[in-house]
């Protein structure tokens, strides 16, 4: 069982109450197996209204592995203890210019009707005292795309963790994807996609937002 602090905050402690995804307070009542447990009963559920012979050798285990997959591993992100430690180092070599992490996969949900958000992220900080390794950059992405998510709050979840954790508000999220909710269902537009683009500190200048443009646009494949 988790503190109330921990389900308000669902892990992401150092980011203000309107970026966070919204939970119930029974949100950990649950452990992953009970959870498993009861989405496979519902989705058997949901199978037997649709008509589907649960008895086939082929839908039968269906509900498990649904189950299976929300929990550990579509919305791995919806529970604290997966998230990433994230190891910053000194910044011995005082390297203060911008440092682009681009083209970083995101496999994400919208919270809307369920289905893929799939496209790249963008990141680019100016180090003040702290650097951070590479890859964590990555991992914080996919742990917060692997929650029921809106693209909007996506880019700032990422925004405001790395901003604390550097030390600096000199960070800039810029989100491009694609939404099967869009292109798969309703409008069924096949090539339109969203871009989104938080920032604070100096990419609130335009300078500085366009560098980071720049690099993104002349070297990302
Ligand atoms: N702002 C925002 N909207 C999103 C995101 N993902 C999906 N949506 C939109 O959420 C909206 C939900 O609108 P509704 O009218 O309630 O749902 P709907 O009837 O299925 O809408 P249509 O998709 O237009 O058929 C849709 O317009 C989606 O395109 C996102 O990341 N950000
Ligand atoms: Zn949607």
């Amino acid at each position: 069982m988790m503190n109330k602090d921990l389900i308000e905050n669902i892990g992401d402690n150092h980011i203000s109450s309107n970026v966070n995804t919204p939970l119930l307070p029974t949100a950990f009542d649950k452990n992953d197996d009970e959870k498993i447990k009861t989405i496979q009963h519902h989705f058997s559920k949901i199978m037997e209204t649709l008509g589907l012979d649960l008895t086939d050798d082929s839908l039968s285990g269906t509900p498990y592995r649904f189950a299976k997959m929300y929990v550990k591993e579509l919305f791995y992100g919806l529970n604290p203890e997966n998230k990433p430690k994230l190891s910053v180092f000194e910044n011995k070599y005082s390297y203060n210019k911008m440092l682009v992490e681009q083209n970083i996969t995101i496999d994400s949900s919208c919270e809307h009707h369920f289905l893929p958000i799939t496209g790249h992220a963008h990141i680019a900080y100016i180090p003040k005292d702290k650097v951070i390794g590479l890859s964590k950059i990555n991992r914080l992405v996919d742990y917060y795309a692997h929650r029921p998510q809106v693209q909007e709050r996506l880019s700032l979840q990422i925004l405001k963790d790395l901003q604390t954790i550097l030390n600096t508000e000199d960070v800039i999220v810029m989100i491009a994807a694609k939404h099967l909710c869009v292109s798969s269902r309703g409008i069924k537009d096949k090539d339109s996609f969203t871009t989104t683009i938080e920032y604070g500190g100096c990419f609130e200048k335009k300078a500085y937002r366009n560098e980071f443009l720049n690099i993104v646009n002349n070297t990302t494949k």
